[in-house]
């Protein structure tokens, strides 16, 4: 057992620089192929050993459940009863990540945890069995224990490593609308537009083009989402800008490594699209 009693960390969220479906699988799951990166934006998951008892508390930007529903405490749950662990916590998660955006929050916090808890308890076992519980948490889940970006296939918890730097530039502008969007509708409306023939993108381009595959279902019922794209499109010509996983936030991504005309392009972007939007610049992370 480690010394340790306390211990603090980094929950970074995530972009995904293009969403490819392949197909429905028998599982009810899809099939993907997605490039996943971190980024600077995140919460902070602080663990304390207690003698006994689980205490869980949330503060921060945004309210998530306070309950078992919430995928850190979850996390926590799920790794103690998978070690038989008999020992107590206190965790405390800052919520800075808008949680339903796409951004991979409860997923991030969940990986968040389960490393901090390996690391404070010093248990030897293997990451693929750490990975495995992962997996079993969320589709996402694995991807926060991989820290840096990575292909994901199979229903995301396939991790391929990326040759770096990425094919993209890594300063970008990030907006959540102010609402969030729900995965399981996300995939279940794409789901039933490519049955009805509805689905234009998928398949008809080459698989690994930057498109978002969840964009146009999501856009047909959130008018608000492709309005915004288009605008940060048109006005500051990214070198790419997509919805971010089942969203509902929007990512542009810009050549210029310039903190100023990050500076405009924010103040810009507040004053055009209202103050329900949350705005923030971020970096890429190739590593956390
Ligand atoms: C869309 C993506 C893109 O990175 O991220 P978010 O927008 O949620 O951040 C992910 O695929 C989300 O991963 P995650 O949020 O971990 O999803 P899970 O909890 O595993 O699944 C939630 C639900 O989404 C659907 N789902 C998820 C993954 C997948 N490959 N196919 C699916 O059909 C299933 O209906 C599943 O019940
Ligand atoms: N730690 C957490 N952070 C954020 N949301 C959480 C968390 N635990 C559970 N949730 C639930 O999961 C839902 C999706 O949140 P999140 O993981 O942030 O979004 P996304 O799947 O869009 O990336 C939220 O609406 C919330 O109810």
């Amino acid at each position: 057992m480690s010394t340790l009693n306390y211990i603090n960390s980094f929950a970074p969220a995530k972009i995904n620089l293009g969403l490819r479906i392949l197909e429905k699988r028998k599982d009810g799951y899809h099939e993907l192929r997605t490039l996943m990166a971190p980024i600077s934006i995140g919460d902070k998951i602080e663990i304390e050993l207690l003698p006994k008892g689980i205490e869980f508390e949330t503060t921060g930007d945004f309210d998530v459940p306070k309950d078992s529903s919430n995928l850190a405490l979850k996390a926590a749950l799920l790794f103690l009863s998978h070690y038989k662990l008999k020992i107590g916590l206190r965790i405390k998660l800052t919520k800075i990540i808008p949680p339903g955006a796409g951004l991979g929050g409860g997923s991030s916090d969940a990986a968040a945890v389960l490393t901090s808890l390996k690391t404070l308890l010093s248990i030897e076992d293997s990451m693929d069995n750490l990975f495995r519980l992962a997996a079993q948490l969320g589709s996402d889940v694995p991807f926060f224990l991989f820290r840096k970006p990575a292909l994901c296939t199979g229903r995301g918890e396939i991790l391929n490593s990326v040759a770096l730097p990425l094919p993209y530039p890594t300063q970008g502008l990030l907006i959540y609308p102010g609402f969030p969007v729900s995965t399981p509708w996300a995939y279940k409306t794409y789901a039933e537009f490519r049955q009805k023939g509805l689905i234009s993108s998928s398949l008809t381009h080459e698989i690994d083009q930057p498109l978002n595959d969840l964009e146009e279902p999501v856009f047909s019922k959130y008018l608000w989402l492709p309005t915004v794209k288009n605008w940060l499109q048109n006005q500051f010509d990214p070198a790419l800008c997509l919805m971010s996983g089942s969203g509902s936030s929007i990512f542009a991504l810009f050549d210029k490594e310039d903190p100023l005309f990050m500076k405009k392009v924010i103040q810009h972007a507040q004053a055009h699209l209202g103050s329900d939007c949350w705005i923030r610049s971020f970096t890429i992370l190739e590593r956390f």
